[in-house]
């Protein structure tokens, strides 16, 4: 499912991942994220081999891969509540945290909606809040472009860009030249796995 590969993303720089269709851009990805387990290799971050299980390796590693799981009667802003709480934020500050972050994804006013009452590119936004709003060191993002019209692309690759630039580790799947070209400093193609 996956050709052999070997890659290195170096801390505070983003590796784009590209190749065509089922080339295994998401099976690398969730390799990655301790999502699905390798049949052969392995992989560290920061030196250790990735566990899903590790509370270490969780608070660090921040991953979209695919639709978030939600909760039918939570809002957009409840869920991101719970996000934060989840991660030990600071309750006395989260509000206008939240605020900034729907704003800069531009979904402000789609707070207290439920998530089932988002259009699909609006879900995709807000998974992609979801992401942003934990703490992570490592972000592992899965075509984060995925339903996304051209503006809303480029909002997210700055966003993105500004994260990488903060310090975050990046690991960005993509088949959208703008995020590649905005928010990667360094690319691996992958090529099909021999049949
Ligand atoms: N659940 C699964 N069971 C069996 N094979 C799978 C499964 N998921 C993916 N594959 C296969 O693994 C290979 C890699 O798939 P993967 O989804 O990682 O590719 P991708 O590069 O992310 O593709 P895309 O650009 O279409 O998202 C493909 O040949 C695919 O058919």
């Amino acid at each position: 499912m996956l050709a052999p590969v070997s890659a290195t993303v170096e801390p505070g720089r983003c590796l784009a991942v590209r190749g065509d269709n089922g080339t295994g851009k998401t099976t690398l990805l969730r390799v990655v994220a301790g999502a699905q387990a390798p049949s052969a290799g392995e992989v560290r971050v920061a030196g250790t081999r990735v566990d899903a299980r590790s509370s270490g390796l969780r608070r660090r590693l921040g991953g979209l891969l695919g639709p978030s799981a939600i909760y039918p009667d939570l809002t957009v802003y409840e869920h991101l509540l719970l996000v934060d709480a989840s991660w030990g934020g600071d309750p006395a500050t989260v509000e206008q945290r939240v605020d900034e972050v729907l704003d800069g994804l531009t979904i402000g006013g789609l707070a207290d909606r439920f998530v089932t009452e988002l259009s699909s590119g609006q879900r995709q936004l807000a998974d992609i809040a979801l992401v942003l709003f934990r703490p992570a060191d490592l972000l592992v993002l899965d075509e984060p472009e995925q339903r996304l019209d051209e503006d809303r692309r480029r909002v997210v690759a700055e966003l993105l860009r500004e994260r990488v630039r903060a310090g975050t580790t990046m690991l960005l799947a993509t088949h959208d030249p703008i995020l590649a070209e905005t928010v990667a400093d360094d690319e691996l193609v992958l090529r099909p796995a021999e049949a």
